[in-house]
């Protein structure tokens, strides 16, 4: 890996975002369920610790959550075969989530609202401006905002793992300062590190985009988008001028650590002017 970004840089990054007001994170089923697909109550409560850090330091929180065909399989003991199968199940599992949710809010004395979307409801300017004024109100009157693909009724997500991609454009639409990425693993590394123990995490991206870039289309994919869609998230979102990071949910107080501008996971740089790939 080539040398990334001079040291300033990355300092003033963590400190961009260490000072997000903003923020939106983004939560992947591995960070929710156990290895059975249930639903996992105590990593569930450690992601609502984690953001009640953030929300307890005055900053607006919305949160993409995944999970809820993971959550369904647990409750219907069905597994996921045909794509109309997992729309079942995460019709199921979705209410489950939202009622776990809720009540570990309650340990914090805070109120969560459900938001279901799709991708053609971000590429509409008029249900775009609808969602944006919904969640605005919703931030306004100090309601966490819990978003996931309506599975229902659109299918992009549970063949490509669209829940990357869908809190990116939040991310942009709702000019959020900061995207933080939490999956199962501890940032982008030089190789898929469950398959690789030699592979090294890769602490920044910045003008090394076309290597790391090179890197994740080359190893295999985790889950529905893998890690190549949570790095095309956050390279979106750093083109808008928003610093995003990739780390591990499990990491211990991972969003307290970030607001601290400690170094966590993987950083990509903000992006100023035209990009030319
Ligand atoms: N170069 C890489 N760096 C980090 N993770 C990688 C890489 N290549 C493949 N992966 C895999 O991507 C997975 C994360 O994607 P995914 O399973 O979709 O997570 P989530 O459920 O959090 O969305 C990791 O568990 C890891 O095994
Ligand atoms: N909308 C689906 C998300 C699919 C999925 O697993 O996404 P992710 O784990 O973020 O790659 C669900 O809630 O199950």
């Amino acid at each position: 890996m080539s040398d990334a970004v001079d040291a300033e840089t990355v300092s003033a990054t963590r400190r961009l975002a260490a000072d997000a007001q903003r923020v939106i994170v983004k939560a992947g089923t591995n960070s929710l369920t156990d290895d059975e697909s249930n639903l996992d109550d105590e990593k569930l409560d450690k992601l609502v610790d984690d953001l009640e850090d953030l929300l307890s330091r005055g900053k607006e929180v919305l949160l993409v959550s995944s999970g809820a065909v993971g959550a369904g399989i647990g409750r219907v003991d069905h597994p996921t075969g045909t794509v109309e199968e997992s729309q079942a199940l995460s019709t199921v599992g979705q209410s489950h989530l939202m009622r776990r949710y809720t009540e570990s809010f309650e340990r914090y004395d805070r109120k969560v609202a459900q938001i279901l979307i799709t991708e053609h409801d971000l590429e509409n300017p008029e249900r775009f401006t609808n969602f944006r004024n919904t969640v605005e109100t919703l931030l306004d009157w100090g309601i966490v905002p819990i978003i996931n693909e309506n599975d229902a009724v659109a299918t992009e997500e549970l063949q490509i793992g669209d829940n990357d991609m869908i809190s990116a454009s939040i991310a942009i639409g709702v000019d959020v300062d900061l995207l933080v990425t939490l999956t199962d693993v501890g940032g982008v590394y030089t190789g898929n590190p469950k398959e690789n123990p030699d592979a090294e995490r890769i602490p920044v991206v910045g003008q090394n985009y076309s290597e790391v870039e090179g890197i994740v289309s080359d190893s295999s994919t985790g889950g529905f988008g893998g890690i190549q869609t949570k790095v095309s998230g956050a390279r979106d979102v750093s083109e808008h001028g928003i610093p995003a990071i990739i780390a591990r949910s499990t990491e211990p107080d991972v969003l307290e650590k970030v607001a601290n501008a400690e170094s966590v996971g993987t950083i990509f740089v903000p992006i100023n002017g035209d990009v030319d790939d």
